[in-house]
């Protein structure tokens, strides 16, 4: 289920994970660039209550996943690839929580069961196989630094966002040009020393995380759009409401409904003596 486009043994050999990894995830990739949310995105069609989703559940992702890599700094499978300084996103998500939801925003973070079972696998290769922690962050931050980019400056542009407030997830202070930033950490997930079966593990895991995220996307738009019908039916039933209201109001007031009788018979009378 997890591997999509098996690599066997003679296509793996002699080549960098950097390489593999982009090749058995190429087609995950396409998927994740298709789900209703990405596609929203790129078609600069983004919804506040869209955006603001998105950000509860990258902020739990982060959280999970800066944690996994916090805990295991120096673990051979971690370290080559441990950039907090250019890459951890945690407070920039936190600020832009703030700026969308006030002070309060922690107790407003809402999340599917596709991001509660992302962050549960973050959380358990922690603890159990820290080197699949490559495949995640590649997922991640290589993504965040690729489309991601572009992404950013969509989202300003459909929000109406002044300034980069509420998109500091987007901006990297520290990383100055991201190609030569991504071509660097390439080599870093090369140095890595992984036996067959720990690279053959990294690459599983790596279409797994973008399966990971499809499904997030894939509830989050559920939420949204179970969100707008909430709203509309809510607008819906407070109308009916007021109808029911003046009806019973008309029904129950003699005064009212005389004053409405003459109302109706003079806007007659005046509209007659206009046609002529
Ligand atoms: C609107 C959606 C997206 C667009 C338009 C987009 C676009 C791109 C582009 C143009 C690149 C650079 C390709 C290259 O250098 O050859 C890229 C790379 C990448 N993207 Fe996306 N992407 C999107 C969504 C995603 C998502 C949702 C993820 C992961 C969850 C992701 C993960 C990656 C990764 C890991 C890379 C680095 C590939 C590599 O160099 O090995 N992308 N993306």
């Amino acid at each position: 289920m997890v591997s999509e486009k098996k690599t066997t043994a003679e296509q793996m050999t002699g080549r960098d994970l950097s390489e593999l990894i982009k090749d058995v995830t190429k087609d995950s990739h396409t998927r994740a660039e298709n789900t209703e949310l990405m596609l929203c995105f790129q078609k600069a069609n983004v919804s506040l209550t869209q955006y603001k989703l998105l950000l509860c559940s990258l902020y739990k992702i982060y959280e999970a996943l800066e944690e996994a890599l916090d805990r295991n700094s120096n673990h051979p499978g971690v370290a080559p690839i441990y950039f907090p300084a250019e890459l951890a996103r945690l407070k920039t998500l936190e600020n832009d929580l703030e700026f969308f939801y006030g002070k309060d925003w922690r107790e407003k973070v809402v999340v599917p069961t596709a991001t509660k079972r992302y962050c549960h696998r973050l959380r358990q290769i922690g603890k159990e196989n820290p080197e699949f922690l490559i495949a995640h962050a590649y997922t991640r931050y290589l993504g965040d630094l690729s489309g991601g980019q572009v992404l950013g400056r969509i989202a300003q542009k459909s929000l109406g966002l002044k300034s980069s407030e509420g998109l500091s997830f987007f901006v990297f202070p520290g990383v100055t040009s991201p190609n030569l930033f991504k071509q660097l950490y390439r080599s870093r997930m090369n140095s890595v020393e992984l036996t067959e079966e720990g690279k053959n593990g990294v690459l599983e895991e790596a279409v797994r995380a973008f399966e990971l995220n499809i499904q997030v996307f894939d509830d989050l738009q559920k939420m949204v759009v179970s969100e707008n019908t909430q709203q509309k039916n809510s607008t819906l039933s407070s109308l009916e409401n007021r109808q029911q209201i003046y009806a019973s109001m008309v029904k129950t007031s003699p005064l009212l409904r005389m004053v409405l009788g003459l109302f109706v018979a003079l806007a007659t009378v005046s509209m007659g003596i206009y046609a002529l």
